[in-house]
């Protein structure tokens, strides 16, 4: 049945990767991919590059199992409507509206999510953090977060990134969501990036793939453009910034479990800075803000939504 009252919504981001947020605590939403895709369009909808559905572990078939561990599973959703297993700028916006929502105690929370459980510690504020990760003027409100996104899958041989003419040999990485990862002399090089590029063999992404675009700013310094399955062009990955970071750490030689030394990247996105790194297990955390822009009321009209 089509809902008869307004439901309720959000909008936030994480260095600028912007998502709409659907508290859904009973799990009483059925959202369709043409919903979500509706709900995320810029021009008829309320617009994101992807939907936050904030659902009880327990009242969701996929989270049901991490219940124990984890009330809250974040059902992520891409603007296009398909579903992820993850999303890491995602995450810390979740957190950022169970905290505003006093659905959590500031401090350290468990996240379930289809790629499995994510630890995230909701720091103080910037002040007191004594950290400065943003460029965006509303970057740090309510401060960093810190999530531990698990260890980087790479699986062995290399792919070819295409786009129009250009073509560059790129590193495959998965954190739980698929990554081509490329170094690039210029950012600029790979264009508009209006079509999803092509990465070959296609049989290494039998889901599609997240595509960076890859420079260096510095010593363990780097920045990147990308094209999300899904959503296209965003201003981050968080993700991503994952899969760059271990793939940047690897180039110039660093293995922090072979090394026994902890390895941190400063990561630039088009809409901020992420803080990425690995420990000596292998383990990767990312820090970077959670902003929570405005919230409101869908028409049901404009926007039906189908609830049991
Ligand atoms: N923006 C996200 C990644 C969202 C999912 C991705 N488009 C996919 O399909 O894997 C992030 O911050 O990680």
């Amino acid at each position: 049945m089509t809902s008869a009252h307004p439901v309720p919504f959000l909008r936030g981001h994480g260095t600028e990767n912007d998502f709409v947020i659907l508290p859904d605590p009973e799990g009483t939403l059925r959202l369709s991919p043409e919903a979500v895709a509706r709900l995320c369009d810029r021009h008829a909808g309320v617009g994101a590059d992807g939907l936050l559905r904030v659902v009880r572990s327990a009242r969701h078939p996929e989270g049901r199992s991490m219940a124990a561990e984890a009330e809250w599973f974040m059902d992520y959703r891409n603007s296009d409507g398909s579903v992820a297993e993850m999303c890491g700028n995602g995450v810390r916006v979740f957190a950022r509206y169970l905290e505003r929502a006093g659905l959590v105690k500031p401090g350290e929370l468990t996240v379930a999510t289809r790629a499995g459980l994510r630890r995230v510690r909701l720091a103080g504020e910037r002040a007191a953090t004594g950290s400065d990760t943003s460029d965006g003027p509303a970057g740090g409100i309510g401060g960093e977060i810190t999530v531990a996104m698990g260890r980087a899958d790479l699986p062995a041989g290399e792919v070819t990134v295409t786009v129009g003419e250009r073509h560059w040999p790129a590193r495959r990485v998965s954190m739980g969501n698929p990554h081509a990862v490329a170094f690039v002399e210029d950012l600029a090089h790979a264009g508009r990036l209006l079509d999803a590029p092509s990465v070959a063999p296609a049989a290494a992404y039998p889901d599609g793939a997240n595509v960076e675009f890859v420079v260096d700013r510095g010593p363990r310094h780097v920045a990147f453009r990308v094209h999300e399955r899904g959503s296209g062009e965003t201003r981050s990955c968080g993700t991503g910034a994952c899969a760059v970071m271990v793939a940047a750490a690897r180039r110039d030689g660093a293995d922090p479990v072979v090394d026994g030394v902890p390895v941190t990247y400063t990561v630039d996105v088009l809409g901020g800075r992420l803080l990425i790194t690995e420990d000596t297990d292998g383990r990767i955390e990312m820090t970077g803000p959670a902003v929570i822009v405005a919230e409101g009321v869908l028409d049901p009209a404009a926007l039906p939504l189908t609830v049991d």
